[in-house]
């Protein structure tokens, strides 16, 4: 057996990886045809390389399949229930860094807090009979910060991509989805409560606990850490 390294298998988020484990001393590479998923890991004997969707990374560690494992920490939060029980995060890269945020129409000039977001929702209820929707794919998260900020009267629809185009083509009212430069949200007329974001996330090197518990397994992923200096 080897001791598993997942990474994400394409863009921005493989490339920066590959550079911070080169800086570490550690070279992953992509092997065969440009679309092929494999790769090879140079610099420590006994570690294979596994690409895979950075959304998947999550659920990869939580059973076991990947001994460790490079993903958003928004990810692990939203798809892991009591995540530090099943990851343990070693390092965080540096790169990768988004807010998960909640954003209105620039248009709703009265609405600038959670306050101001309750009392909409309560308003649009009374206006059109409905709750007033929010599209996101962090359904636990922002679940759990609306809760806490007070804000009861919405219902939260599922958006897998393209989110901040929810609200012009009129199938939510709000969004809640990371943002970085802020272009995406300023492009489609949105604007960012003013309160902190639900989470700030960046690239970060996780462990798996139940993958790392004993074995020989345990000892290479011990020799990979110390090797990367964490
Ligand atoms: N514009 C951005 N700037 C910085 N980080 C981002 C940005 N967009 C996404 N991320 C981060 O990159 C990670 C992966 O995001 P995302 O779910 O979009 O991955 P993906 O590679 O598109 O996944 P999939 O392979 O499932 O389509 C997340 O942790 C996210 O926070
Ligand atoms: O603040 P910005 O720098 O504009 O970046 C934010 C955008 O980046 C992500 O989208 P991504 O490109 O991953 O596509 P997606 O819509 O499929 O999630 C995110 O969902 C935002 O749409």
């Amino acid at each position: 057996m080897t001791v598993k390294l997942g990474v994400p298998s394409k863009g921005r988020l493989m490339e920066k990886t590959f550079d911070w484990f080169a800086e570490h001393g550690i070279t992953l590479t992509r092997t065969g045809s440009e679309r092929e998923y494999a790769g090879a890991v140079e610099g420590i004997d006994g570690v294979s390389l596994v690409l895979l969707s950075a959304s998947e990374i999550p659920r990869e560690l939580a059973n076991g399949r990947i001994h460790l494992g490079v993903t958003g920490t928004d990810l692990i939060r939203e798809t892991l229930v009591q995540w530090d029980q099943k990851v343990e995060p070693l390092a965080e890269l540096g790169f990768g860094h988004a807010d998960l945020i909640v954003a209105v129409p620039s248009a709703w000039v009265d609405v600038d807090t959670l306050d101001d977001l309750d009392a909409a929702a309560a308003a649009f209820r009374a206006a059109h009979g409905q709750r007033l929707r929010i599209a996101t794919k962090y359904h636990r998260l922002v679940r759990d910060y609306l809760r806490h900020g007070g804000v009861a009267d919405y219902r939260l629809v599922d958006s897998q991509g393209a989110t901040e185009g929810t609200v012009k083509n009129m199938t939510a009212e709000a969004i809640a989805d990371i943002t970085s430069t802020g272009e995406t949200l300023r492009a489609n007329h949105l604007k960012v409560l003013d309160e902190e974001p639900v989470l700030r996330s960046q690239a970060t090197l996780f462990r798996a606990r139940k993958a790392c518990k004993n074995g020989p397994d345990r000892a290479v992923v011990e020799r990979l850490i110390a090797q990367l200096g964490l």
